[in-house]
């Protein structure tokens, strides 16, 4: 007789489908069982409104939460940059794969880089993160760029330059590997010009708390795709976020990676920006420390430096609040 399968909660999205295709595959190898994908409809989904005015990405989240909840299904993969930093009552982040590429890339026409796009160069995206640090770029190299508010899933995004009505897009290169579509990319933008949103790159797998024995068993097998670097990372990288009071929506940008000295990780280096999304103040810091060994610890580096951002004004720059 074969085991009974796992329910695997997603969206019906390309990325979506994608990502949990990629996660099924590694999950039925860990636990030896089937992985059955359950598509869930979200709000987010239907709607053509833009992102800020219907509070984030957050929506996409919650009605998986409630088919996990309501014993639906019993895993759900969530990109962890969509996921609100609060910990939902009764589920939990079972694992945190290695993360892929962190990076903001840029998808333009003529195969053209951020730097030589034309004058006056039309750049889709809807995140005011990105919006805010392309502006403070654009603003200190002598660049003029109009950044045009956009919203939708790839392909649409995409669409926008192969139509011809903007000159370039900005997507994270995560996305666009898992689609794959990476060949796609014109310009690889270094984070020390675009800082990812908190989490870029990583997925979580979210399951119930573990109340029943099942559930509990479900918890231990998933645990075994997660990887502790990446898990540090994003715990202080979230933390900062969290901090900030800022949501998944805010204009904010966290990567924390590990100092190597040969095959020894000796250091973490946690970077973070907020600014206004006209680019006209942008605050930046970056510290480095000892690689937190604890998720306690992991959750002080991140709030050490979001103190120091918000004494240097960070709070004035958020703007609305997201939820
Ligand atoms: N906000 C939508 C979203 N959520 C996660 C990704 C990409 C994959 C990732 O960062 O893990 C994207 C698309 C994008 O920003 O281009």
């Amino acid at each position: 007789m074969t085991e009974k399968a796992l329910r695997l909660g997603t969206r019906r999205s390309k990325l979506a489908m994608a990502q949990s295709g990629q996660v099924a595959d590694a999950v039925s190898q860990v636990t030896g069982r089937p992985v059955e994908l359950v598509e869930i409809t979200t709000y987010g989904d239907v709607s053509r409104e833009h992102l800020a005015q219907i509070g984030g990405t957050g929506v996409f989240v919650a009605a998986l939460r409630e088919a996990l909840l309501r014993g639906e299904v019993d895993f759900a993969v969530h990109s962890l940059k969509d996921l609100p930093t609060a910990q939902h009552e009764g589920l939990v982040v079972a694992a945190v794969p290695e993360r892929e590429d962190p990076r903001d890339v840029v998808v333009a026409r003529d195969a053209r880089k951020l730097t030589d796009l034309p004058r006056g160069a039309r750049i889709g995206t809807g995140s005011p993160r990105r919006m805010a640090q392309l502006n403070a770029y654009a603003r200190t190299h002598g660049m003029e760029i109009e950044t045009v508010p956009i919203r939708g899933n790839i392909d649409t995004r995409i669409g926008y330059v192969r139509s011809g009505e903007l000159d370039a897009v900005v997507l994270a290169a995560a996305g666009l590997n898992r689609v794959g579509r990476i060949d796609e990319v014109t310009d690889f933008l270094s984070v020390d010009t675009v800082l990812p949103a908190p989490g870029q790159g990583a997925l979580a797998i979210e399951c119930r708390a573990g109340n029943t024995a099942q559930d509990a068993a479900l918890v231990a097998a998933l645990a075994e795709l997660d990887d502790p670097f990446t898990r540090v990372a994003v715990t202080a990288e979230r933390s900062l976020l969290a901090a900030l009071e800022a949501g998944c929506s805010a204009p904010v940008g966290a990567l924390a990676d590990l100092l190597a000295d040969g095959q020894t990780v000796k250091e973490m280096r946690l970077r973070g920006a907020v600014g206004t999304t006209d680019g006209s103040t942008l605050v930046q810091l970056s510290t480095t420390g000892p690689v937190p060994e604890t998720h306690d610890a992991a959750m002080a580096f991140g709030r050490e430096i979001a103190t120091e951002m918000l004494a240097q004004g960070a709070a004035g720059l958020m703007g609305e609040r997201a939820h």
